[in-house]
């Protein structure tokens, strides 16, 4: 019989993953939308936040694993969270100085809740339907590409080393390019051992190329002069 407490369970901690919650996933874990949605108005209590179920240093994949905190899966999670954050606070100031790409970095935080998803599950002790629910597309790449290319079209070349710097939008997309620098960096050991998907390495280390070109366009569309590197005397 369809047990919605367990469910409920299954979507708090799909939902407190945080990195990890996506519609697909949401569907996934109350079977859809409008069966969650004719619960009982008791069970649409608002659950706490809290389980208390980490604080003994373990924690949960998204295949019901428990797993200690300092687990790659979880470095890698954390720090793919970290990411979002760090293009949300550049997103910020992005929006504040009118840019036009600011779309481009609403549809990462969406891709990288489906990076999260990925690097929860992870594929040695998922079932066949939690690799489906949670597969991660190439197609993500490749509109990273696009928009890099495109945004190169109207950068001057470089021809020095630059430094972070360009005005507030751009050190901000450059913090983000370094948080996403060590996101690839967690990732690499977990693709490697087959526990998460190579596509997911694919997009981190393209999306930091992406993160320098955007950084350089938002100092440049600015008027910001970007700081070069210059030997120290
Ligand atoms: N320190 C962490 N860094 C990265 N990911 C984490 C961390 N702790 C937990 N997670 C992952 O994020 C999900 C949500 O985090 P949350 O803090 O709610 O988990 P918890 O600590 O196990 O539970 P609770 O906070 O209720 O005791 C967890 O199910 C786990 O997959």
């Amino acid at each position: 019989m369809f047990s919605f407490v367990t469910r409920s369970t299954g979507l708090q901690r799909s939902l407190r993953l945080g990195t990890c919650i996506s519609i697909k996933q949401m569907q996934a874990v109350c079977g859809d939308k409008k069966r969650y949605a004719s619960t009982s108005e008791e069970n649409r209590r608002i659950p706490k936040i809290y389980t208390k179920t980490g604080d003994k240093g373990f924690s949960s994949t998204f295949t019901g694993e428990r797993r200690p905190k300092e687990d790659l899966i979880f470095d890698a999670l954390g720090t793919t969270d970290e990411l979002s954050s760090a293009i949300g606070l550049a997103r910020e100031f992005c929006i504040d100085s009118g840019h036009s790409f600011t779309d481009q970095l609403d549809k990462i935080q969406c891709v990288l809740q489906d990076v999260g998803s990925n690097i929860a599950t992870p594929r040695s002790s998922a079932r066949d339907s939690h690799i489906q629910k949670t597969k991660f597309s190439s197609q993500a790449v490749i509109e990273l590409e696009r928009w890099i290319d495109s945004l190169t079209e109207e950068l001057p070349p470089l021809t020095n080393f630059i430094l972070p710097s360009g005005g507030k939008s751009s050190a901000a997309l450059h913090v983000a390019r370094g948080v996403c620098r060590r996101a690839e960096r967690c990732v690499a050991p977990i693709v490697r051992s087959g526990e998460t998907d190579p596509e997911v390495a694919r997009y981190l280390n393209r999306l930091s190329d992406y993160l320098f070109t955007v950084a350089r366009y938002a100092a440049m569309k600015e008027g910001n002069a970007e700081t070069i590197y210059k030997r120290p005397e």
